[in-house]
């Protein structure tokens, strides 16, 4: 059975004007693979109304060839001859099922969390339909959404088994790219398809969206899965020469990227809010200046209302969250959605996201929304957005160590599906199959405000070129030639006659990074590959 687009139907969101069956006929024609029938209003005509609609709709899935299965009622499954049931929890247990119904009948059953989803497994379910991923206008949900990032665990969950897996829940053309990429567990196990009920029924053309959210469900698996496995181990010269190829790109393309690490002036001036203000005017200035240094070109801004635009002008975006604001965070979410949709490169910088429930939760919510094509932070700030507590955040530092950063960075760049930069005094890089440790900087990095932000700048800056370079960027270089370009230019900053200190390091550090030169990144880059 192919599962790729599962249409649930509901007659109560068919929009005025529309039948019932003309509904699903296009829905058919448009691509849908799998038909349940879901009408709730119809479950309270006694039964036969929901039969009758189960009569059509099976002779109208026959002239396509598509399966049909039939929401909660055995009865009526085995009466009109359907494919299946889809089972909720609440409903009747899958083992009694399977006896009343023939051989070879679909069995699929709802699963919110991952124990749900072993028991389904278990109990020999054929399929899973997981969710709700996102909130839903269609049905009044008595748990939360799980979101896209809660779904590897699910998948993972089905690991060796047959049971295929359905998403459901808050699914629209405009997020499908960001289940797709996130919803892939460890093991590369993808969804077999999308459940889909207002964004087809209740549409003006039911057709063209379903003909849309297909196409994109198979764009999206065929690129998904993670060419990882393929990529060779790299030489320490084959990898800097592909930094080095990024800088010079940078130098020449002059690419623009976008930051959001700015705050909109608070309306309200307490102690507090200025300090913020204060400290991240002085760390964005650093990072524009920083980001024109290296060859690109900064532009800051926060407003939800022009992300679309700079998204198509734009090369790359950093996400810097430091002075989080619940203004700043609507452009945000905005600006990544558009970033994956002109698929710019992201780089999240989640700074001091351990340090408060705002911060975490704004952090879900951003990558519950879209997806970053790098993660940088320190041991602190990964740990927490990793749900882990080996190591915790003082403000916005580090506090403690990672007992097996290798292992950490590469499950993490899994999980998260980007490149992982964990910076400390070794910095681990990791696409989740390769990780490398750079072991160069100055000790004089830890005792400026901003480096780690100046970082985030140089990161996405090396991003944009590596995107403009090839289609398939290569972020995994792009990063590691940003983090050598900075570290090695703060060794050759700290050594200048000139720097006293912190307050005349920062200076130098923007001089070097603009002035940096091939030869020292060869010469000083102390770069391993660990796995
Ligand atoms: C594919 C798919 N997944 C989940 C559901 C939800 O079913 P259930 O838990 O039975 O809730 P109701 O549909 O009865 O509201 C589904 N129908 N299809
Ligand atoms: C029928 C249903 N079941 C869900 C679950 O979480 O089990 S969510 C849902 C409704 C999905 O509708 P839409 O595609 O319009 O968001």
């Amino acid at each position: 059975m192919d599962y790729s687009l599962y249409l649930v139907t509901d007659r109560s969101l068919l929009p005025e004007g529309q039948v019932r069956r003309e509904s699903v006929n296009q829905a058919l024609v448009g691509g849908a693979t799998v038909v349940q029938i879901r009408e709730k209003k119809a479950d309270t005509g006694g039964g036969k109304q929901f039969l009758e609609v189960a009569q059509q709709s099976k002779s109208l899935c026959d002239l396509y060839g598509v399966h049909l299965i039939i929401n909660d009622h055995v009865d009526i499954a085995l009466a009109v001859g359907a494919a299946g049931v889809h089972l909720g929890q609440s409903d009747m247990p899958i083992d009694i099922a399977r006896k009343l119904m023939p051989t070879g009948t679909v069995i699929g059953i709802s699963c919110n969390t991952v124990e749900e989803v072993r028991r389904a497994r278990e109990a020999n379910a054929d399929y899973v339909g997981l969710g709700a991923v996102w909130d839903t206008q269609t049905k009044k949900l008595d748990k939360s959404p799980i979101g896209v990032r809660g779904l590897s665990d699910m998948l993972d969950a089905l690991d060796g088994s047959d049971v295929r897996a359905v998403a459901i829940g808050g699914i629209k053309t405009t997020n499908l790219a960001r289940l797709m990429h996130g919803s892939v567990s460890p093991t590369n196990r993808m969804l077999d398809g999308v459940a889909i009920v207002s964004d087809i029924v209740a549409s003006p053309d039911p057709k063209k969206a379903a003909q849309t959210l297909k196409s994109i469900f198979s764009a999206c698996r065929q690129s998904t899965l993670l060419p990882l496995a393929r990529q060779p181990l790299r030489s320490r010269e084959t990898i800097l020469d592909k930094a080095l190829e990024i800088m010079n790109a940078v130098r020449k393309l002059n690419p623009l990227v976008h930051q959001v690490c700015i705050e909109f002036l608070p309306h309200t001036f307490n102690f507090e809010v200025r300090l913020s203000k204060i400290t991240n005017t002085v760390v964005s200035t650093q990072s524009a200046n920083v980001t024109l240094a290296m060859g690109a070109s900064p532009i800051m801004a926060t407003a939800p209302e022009e992300m679309a635009d700079l998204a198509n002008i734009s090369a790359a975006l950093l996400i810097n969250i430091g002075t989080l604001q619940s203004e700043t965070l609507k452009g945000m979410l905005k600006a990544g959605h558009c970033a994956n949709s002109a698929r710019i490169p992201i780089v999240l910088d989640p700074v001091g996201v351990g340090a408060s429930a705002f911060r975490k939760d704004s952090v879900n919510k951003l990558l519950d929304i879209w997806h970053p094509t790098v993660i940088k932070g320190n041991a602190g700030e990964l740990a927490a957005l990793a749900g882990s507590n080996e190591a915790t955040s003082k403000g916005v530092d580090s506090q403690g160590q990672l007992q097996n950063p290798v292992q950490f960075v590469r499950d993490f760049a899994r999980k998260e599906r980007c490149v992982v930069a964990l910076t400390g005094e070794i910095d681990f890089i990791s696409d989740g199959v390769r990780v490398f440790a750079l072991k160069n900087g100055d000790p004089l990095l830890a005792r400026v405000t901003g480096s780690g932000c100046m970082l985030g700048s140089c990161i996405a800056s090396y991003c944009a070129a590596a995107n403009l370079l090839t289609k398939a960027g290569d972020f995994l270089s792009a990063t590691i030639g940003a983090i050598l370009m900075m570290t090695i230019a703060s060794e050759l900053a700290a050594k200048r006659a000139t720097v006293n200190g912190p307050a005349t390091f920062v200076p130098a550090l923007i001089d070097e990074v603009a002035a940096l030169g091939a030869e020292s990144i060869m010469e000083r880059a102390r770069i391993e590959q660990i796995e």
